[in-house]
């Protein structure tokens, strides 16, 4: 029996291209994301996204959560698939775009009842701060919460106002070692918990991400048959790595591996010439 099949898109994107007063940023971007069925297993998907500074990722994730109409294409998201809409992609920035002046449990309930009728709203807020250990924290105001604790709570609040998809900017940066160890938790947790939640992380950390992921994004300059650089970046199909195939997705102590090591070093070098 295969380890694993695929099923209904959870994300699509065909042909987006984004220009910005004449700069072309990204062109002829196409991707599925497709979702995968493990026997046994409540197995979500985890897209890895890289590329280097300025290339263009922070853009390409505002078009993909409907926050910025591209130039060409189109995004389509859920099941049936429908083009996205503000709202269905969570999207946990940088900084944690909590409200300062509500309580976590405030903070949580109002992403919540977005979604939910007040009771589901309340059921659902609960389970969500006892998975992320932030029950004993629930009367706190973001200012009293260490980052690590602001994190999950983001995280968590995304889940409960969006449809599956969230999408993490940088959620390793600037942690220690064992912060970055619990937000690792976090996101096997979130995307164990149902089979169709989804996490694009996007981080310039490739072992730490790549070890979480079954899918890589690598954003870089394409060249044309003479070798010149095409105007914006794309994900080409060879950039597009499926780590399930590659029997690198969902094993534990994979960084060990030699298999592993030469992809990072494989994927460092593909941004280096970019
Ligand atoms: N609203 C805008 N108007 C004009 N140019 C923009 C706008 N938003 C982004 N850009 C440009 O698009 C390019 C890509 O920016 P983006 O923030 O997506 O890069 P990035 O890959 O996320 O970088 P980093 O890893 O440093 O966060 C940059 O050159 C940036 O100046």
């Amino acid at each position: 029996m295969p380890d694993h099949s695929y099923n209904e898109p959870i994300l699509t994107l065909r042909d987006i291209s984004m220009q910005f007063g004449g700069e072309v940023i990204l062109r002829d971007i196409s991707l599925d994301v497709l979702n995968v069925v493990r026997p046994g297993v409540r197995q979500g998907q985890v897209v890895g996204f890289y590329g280097r500074s300025g290339i263009g990722k922070s853009v390409l994730c505002r078009i993909i959560a409907g926050l910025l109409p591209p130039s060409t294409g189109t995004v389509q998201v859920a099941n049936p698939q429908r083009p996205v809409c503000p709202g269905d992609v969570g999207f946990v920035q940088q900084r944690y775009p909590l409200f300062d002046h509500r309580t976590l449990l405030d903070n949580l309930l109002v992403a919540a009842r977005r979604k939910h009728a007040l009771a589901d709203a309340i059921a659902r807020t609960e389970d969500m701060l006892s998975r992320f250990d932030l029950a004993p924290h629930r009367r706190k105001y973001p200012a009293q919460l260490s980052g690590g604790q602001r994190q999950r709570a983001a995280i968590a609040q995304q889940l409960l106002c969006s449809e599956h998809l969230i999408i993490l900017d940088e959620p390793f940066s600037g942690l220690d070692v064992s912060m970055i160890d619990e937000v690792k938790r976090v996101i096997i947790e979130v995307t164990t918990s149902d089979e169709l939640n989804t996490v694009v992380i996007v981080s310039h950390d490739l072992a730490t991400t790549t070890a979480l992921s079954d899918t890589l994004w690598l954003l870089g300059p394409e060249r044309d048959a003479a070798g010149l650089c095409l105007a914006g970046a794309t994900i080409s199909k060879k950039h597009q790595y499926n780590l399930a195939e590659m029997g690198l997705a969902w094993q534990h102590g994979i960084q060990a591996k030699p298999e592993f090591v030469q992809l990072i070093e494989h994927l460092k070098d593909e941004i280096r010439k970019t």
